[in-house]
């Protein structure tokens, strides 16, 4: 598979800093932004919607490869709205009922396939920063740069406990360390495309490094790369 515009893959755990980090990457470079969580997220809130149960992979299937769903930039050009069969659900889908119900609808490979050619029309010049789990291992296996971003359990629930409370949510941190236990787990031990770094990524554990740091980690490895791989 080759790709039509040069990809950063940018893979991790949840509360790692990828959609962070992807969104001022694809502003510093000037490129598309996927978020393919938001794609799982999207289909989870869905099959709440329709009752469709989340260990039912067949209807899930179904559901996931009629999806109507847009991802829409306005003047804003750093807020993405999230359009649902009409429904704004931009602020809905990043509830915790939404967190855990994605990484479940995401267990079942026929799901994951169905979303496949959805995340890669994403593609398109100049260039494309792909945020998500299997984003350097599945769907985009030739980018020429990949980063896979981790930190402790300990820091991503306290990162998530920040992020809840400054949004003004009433949150216990106890209960966010463990969901974001089960979400690893989950994630990091389905049959198919695993979170697990690609074989070529740069790892970088943000544990106790400021954002800007990161960043300017990121931005040095991926110029790297473009010019090693000529694009
Ligand atoms: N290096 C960092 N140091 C401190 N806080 C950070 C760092 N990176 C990200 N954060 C903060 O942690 C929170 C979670 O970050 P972010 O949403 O980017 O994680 P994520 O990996 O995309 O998680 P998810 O996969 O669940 O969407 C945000 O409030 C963000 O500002
Ligand atoms: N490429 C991806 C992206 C996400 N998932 C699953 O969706 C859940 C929510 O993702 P967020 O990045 O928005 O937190 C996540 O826990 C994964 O289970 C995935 O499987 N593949």
């Amino acid at each position: 598979m080759s790709e039509r515009a040069p990809v950063v893959t940018i893979d991790g755990p949840s509360g790692a800093g990828k959609g962070t980090i992807a969104q001022l990457l694809a502003k510093h470079f000037g490129w598309q932004l996927l978020d393919s969580g938001a794609i799982y997220r999207v289909l989870a809130l869905a099959a709440i919607h329709h009752n469709v149960e989340l260990e039912n992979e067949e209807a899930l299937t179904l559901l996931a490869a009629h999806l109507d769903v847009q991802f829409l930039t306005g003047n804003d050009k750093d807020a993405i709205k999230v359009v649902l069969e009409g429904e704004d659900v931009t602020g809905a889908i990043r509830s915790q009922e939404c967190s855990n119900a994605a990484s479940k609808v995401a267990a079942f490979p026929r799901v994951r396939e169905a979303l496949l050619r959805r995340q890669r029309a994403f593609n398109v010049a100049p260039g494309l920063i792909a945020d998500g789990r299997d984003m350097g291992t599945v769907v985009f296996p030739t980018a020429p740069a990949k980063i896979y971003l981790t930190a402790s359990a300990e820091e991503r629930a306290q990162r998530r406990y920040n992020q809840l409370r400054d949004k003004g949510f009433d949150v216990n941190i106890d209960r966010l360390l463990t969901e974001i236990i089960e979400r690893d787990e989950r994630d990091m031990n389905r049959p198919v495309a695993p979170l697990i770094p690609a074989e070529d990524a740069l790892v970088i554990d943000t544990t106790g490094i400021a954002i800007d740091d990161v960043l300017a980690k990121a931005i040095d490895y991926i110029e790297t790369q473009l010019s090693v791989s000529g694009q």
